[in-house]
């Protein structure tokens, strides 16, 4: 790979010694990794994805790639992500019943992570400012089996006044200059100039103003890049400590070969060095910086429920109370409020979304039609299948077919109705017999 000349002089000046080994490491291969999912209770993983090298700082994280057309990965038991990428979910670690926001969230690695952390209690406000990445953001979140998250698709100065001082811990994996991802996508080096690791930094400041506003007293905020610009790491947590004197920084466990933040880089402040750095010629995996920093203050928040509007019409009450009957075993859903014909179970405590961008206000569980309820692909990857009464094994064949927009064809008589197809142990989406066949209800978008 060639690397920019200015780059290159930066960092030999940053560096001074180490920059040849550093500057070397641009040229070694980049590693890949991915995450199982714990929350899949059913879970009968490939073997196969058990034996490659454990991640050492990530319970759930290994050496490896992950085939993105398997049912493994298409039913979200897998996510593919870059190994030094996990330490951030670690780092961040939420507890479940806390309320957490994932700011600049798509494509969902980070947020996939947090949500098994929480064991899928409590409430994860997942938000990305781009339409597209959001919509990417939230079939990732729906095949991860996510219940307690709601998906925005906002700028951090529009949802800021809505969530005042209301999230226990908020993520920022800010957008940044991508230089720890060079060597994975080297198209990253064609957007790179000198000074474009400090436009990224203007930017990061204004969002962390926005996270500043939504941190409650008592809250904790994760800040981490991939980047290795000081302009966008120590310095940009050396200005939060400076306009926020009420945050502190709290170490971070260094693991083999992770480096301490380097105060030198920014102010001199000795706390920058409880930060981290994943350098690529240390560790396995990409560069990334993370910080975590803690606001003073006691938890005044008020933990009661808020919302929700639309109530369901009798109808609708009927026709879901007929569904969960038949085809369910006894389950409670969260608080279910619709949208349009769609309906959603919420999570807790969730203050009013009107006016704000929502692409999920929680788990969708499906949609009503003329006198039906037809439930929806993330409804079945949400479900457990030891919690549905109506099932219908099939066959890696036929699942191929099936995503692929086909029929399945039944060699015995079934009950007219909704049947959760399950293939190798794994709920892989609802189905309707009707006269010996399954209908196809695999989302189009999908298909492959
Ligand atoms: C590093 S990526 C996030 C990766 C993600 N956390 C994950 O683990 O999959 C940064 C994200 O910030 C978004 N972004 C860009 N400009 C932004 C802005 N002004 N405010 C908030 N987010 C922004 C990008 O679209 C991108 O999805």
């Amino acid at each position: 790979m060639k690397l920019p000349i200015e780059f290159i002089h930066k960092y030999q000046q940053l560096l001074g010694d180490e920059a040849k080994e550093f500057l070397a490491s641009f040229q070694e291969k980049s590693y890949s990794g991915y995450r199982i999912n714990p929350l899949k209770p059913d879970f009968v993983i490939d073997q196969n994805y058990l034996t490659n090298e454990k991640i050492e700082y990530c319970d759930t994280g290994f050496f490896g790639s992950v085939n993105g057309k398997s049912i493994d990965h298409t039913v979200g038991y897998l996510y593919s992500q870059e190994p030094s990428a996990m330490y951030v979910g670690e780092v961040a670690d939420p507890k479940p019943n806390e309320r957490v926001l994932d700011l600049c969230a798509a494509p969902g690695g980070k947020s996939t992570h947090l949500v098994s952390k929480m064991n899928n209690e409590g409430l994860l406000v997942s938000n990305e400012i781009f339409k597209k990445r959001a919509t990417i953001l939230a079939e990732n979140l729906e095949r991860w089996g996510a219940k307690n998250t709601i998906i925005t698709n906002e700028s951090p100065e529009k949802l800021a006044p809505r969530f005042l001082n209301f999230f226990d811990r908020i993520l920022v994996d800010a957008p940044c200059s991508g230089e720890g991802m060079f060597r994975k996508d080297p198209e990253a080096v064609s957007y790179w100039n000198i000074d474009y690791p400090l436009e990224c930094a203007n930017r990061q400041r204004k969002i962390l103003a926005s996270a500043m506003e939504m941190l409650k007293p008592g809250g904790t905020l994760i800040y981490s890049t991939c980047t290795f610009a000081p302009e966008e790491d120590e310095q940009i947590i050396a200005w939060l400590l400076t306009n926020y004197p009420t945050l502190s920084v709290e170490p971070i466990k260094k693991y083999t070969n992770m480096d301490s933040g380097r105060p030198e880089w920014a102010d001199n402040n000795s706390e920058l060095a409880k930060t981290v750095r994943l350098f690529p010629h240390h560790i396995k995996g990409e560069g990334h910086f993370i910080a975590k920093l803690k606001l003073a203050g006691n938890d005044i928040s008020n933990k009661n429920q808020f919302q929700q509007t639309s109530k369901l019409t009798k109808e609708q009450v009927t026709l879901f109370n007929d569904f969960t009957q038949t085809v369910l075993n006894q389950i409670n859903f969260n608080s279910l409020i619709t949208f349009g014909d769609q309906l959603y179970s919420i999570p807790d405590g969730v203050p009013s979304l009107d006016h704000l961008s929502v692409i999920r206000p929680g788990l969708h569980l499906g949609t009503f039609k003329k006198k039906r309820f037809e439930p929806s692909f993330a409804l079945a990857l949400a479900l457990d299948s030891s919690s549905v009464k109506n099932k219908i094994k099939i066959t890696e064949e036929q699942w191929r077919e099936y995503v692929h927009g086909d029929t399945i064809k039944l060699d015995h008589d079934l009950e007219k109705g909704w049947y959760l197809l399950t293939c190798q142990g794994h709920s892989v989406c609802f189905g309707k017999a009707v006269n010996r066949t399954v209908k196809n209800f695999y989302p189009k978008g999908l298909r492959f």
